[in-house]
């Protein structure tokens, strides 16, 4: 049996006092690739959100990597996320500094010390992503397509055990889009486990997978034919 790597049994989702989704049951197992769909506002951010530390888990149960969500402290957020690699749709890069020194400030933040070791792995994931000799240039001096591919690098920074991406695709165009999940493709296929959010039927159509979909509060498996 595949190592389970998040699971919500009888969870519910809100934003503040307002409930946006109930009654949901979700398992994602390592290695899977796993997409949310659903219409706008039916909750897919406040889903991650909460999957990330964002939002309180105030009902049922949840499990991700190794922590319970519903005992996470605010002091145990920043290690939640060290496992877990985040995805945005606007890429979240620092503006002030280039590539190299945006995934510097992030192993820096997140305990690295040996420069050699720091750059190796700085030399790793953007060779994952196909952006090996950009380190230098700044973020405004790449596409979107290669920011956001700069992102997933960031976001493999420390082998996360789950890449939550909610709209990695969001601000590009459909031949960048494919691009972007090319290298989504790549990184599940070298055994990582991804949890990505979408409102794009055309991505789902040509990169099929197990697909879930929030709709009238609810998040249900749905069959790729009747998407
Ligand atoms: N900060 C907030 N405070 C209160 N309600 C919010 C907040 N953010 C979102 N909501 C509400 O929660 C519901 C779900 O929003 P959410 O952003 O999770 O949906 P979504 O499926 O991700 O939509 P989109 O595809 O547009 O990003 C919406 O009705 C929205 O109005």
């Amino acid at each position: 049996m595949s190592q389970i790597v998040l699971e919500l049994k009888n969870a519910a989702i809100y934003q503040r006092e307002s409930l946006i989704l109930s009654e949901v049951d979700v398992r994602v197992y390592k290695g899977d690739f796993v997409y949310l769909i659903g219409k706008t506002g039916t909750g897919k951010s406040s889903f991650m959100k909460t999957l990330y530390g964002d939002l309180p888990l105030t009902e049922g149960e949840g499990h991700i990597v190794d922590y319970n969500l519903r005992m996470l402290k605010e002091k145990d957020i920043p290690f939640l996320r060290r496992k877990l690699g985040v995805v945005f749709q606007d890429f979240k890069l620092l503006m002030d500094r280039n590539i190299k020194d945006n995934l510097l400030f992030v192993l820096r933040a997140t305990g690295w010390t040996d420069k050699s070791k720091m750059d190796s792995k700085i030399d790793e994931v953007l060779d994952k992503v196909g952006m090996k000799t950009k380190g230098f240039k700044y973020p405004y001096q790449l596409s979107g397509g290669e920011q956001q591919r700069v992102a997933i690098a960031r976001a493999l920074l420390n082998n996360p055990e789950l890449i939550l991406a909610d709209e990695p695709t969001g601000n590009l165009d459909p031949q960048t889009s494919v691009e972007v999940m090319e290298v989504l493709q790549e990184i599940s296929k070298n055994g990582n486990t991804i949890l990505m959010a979408t409102h794009d039927y055309a991505l789902l159509l040509k990169y099929p997978s197990k697909t879930l979909k929030c709709d009238g509060q609810r998040v249900f498996e749905v069959v790729q034919k009747t998407v």
